[in-house]
């Protein structure tokens, strides 16, 4: 199973590096990390197995962080609906987006960094995505709220990109044009 140990921290270089495409049929290596990727976040919303091994809550992961350059990351988490989302996305693509954008009124975090960085992180409000389950079946879904902003936060990781990239410098609390903070629709 995946422990904190195993999460890599800002300033390990695969956090900056884009991973590869995964080829199918997935090798059994793949199989098993895209398993334990999710694994890890179910273990770490359960009040005892967050406790008993000492896991940080998360609602996504990629596998950067895991210090693998596969194009794959996880995502476990309730959507608007109170529906549970729970998968790996494989090879995953934005193939449409809003022109509107949201935000986490608080802010972002991340797995990878310990520490708190404020700002406004702006995110598109809604997108379609594709992707790949590690069966190989090919997934379109529209996704909107937390899952969206979750989404583009993990697909980021994969090509290096850490949300803080997204901060305004000048003034973190910049609420782009054609923003809504997430919530507020
Ligand atoms: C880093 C951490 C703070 C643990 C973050 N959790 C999180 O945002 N939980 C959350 C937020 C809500 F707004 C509502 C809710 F129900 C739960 C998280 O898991 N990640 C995953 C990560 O670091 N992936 O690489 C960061 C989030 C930032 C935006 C989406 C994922
Ligand atoms: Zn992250």
């Amino acid at each position: 199973m995946i422990l904190m140990e195993d999460i890599i921290r800002e300033g390990h270089p695969t956090l900056r590096t884009k991973a590869e495409e995964v080829k199918f049929p997935l090798s059994e290596d793949d199989r098993a990390l895209a398993h334990d990727m999710l694994e890890y976040l179910i273990n770490s919303q359960d009040p005892e197995a967050s406790q008993k091994y000492g896991l940080r809550p998360g609602v996504g992961l990629a596998a950067n962080q895991v210090n693998s350059l596969k194009r794959m990351f996880a995502l476990h988490l309730e959507d608007d609906n109170g529906e549970q989302l729970s998968f790996v996305a494989i090879n995953p693509k934005i193939v449409s987006h809003s022109v509107e954008k949201t935000y986490l009124p608080s802010g972002e975090g991340c797995l990878s960094v310990d520490r708190s960085i404020p700002g406004f992180v702006p995110r598109y409000a809604r997108i379609t995505v594709k992707f790949f389950t590690v069966d190989g079946e090919e997934k379109k879904l529209r996704l909107k709220g937390m899952p969206a902003v979750a989404f583009q936060h993990e697909l980021d990781h994969l090509n290096g990109i850490m949300f803080y990239d997204h901060i305004n410098e000048a003034n973190p609390f910049d609420q782009v044009p054609n923003s809504f903070p997430l919530g507020e629709e």
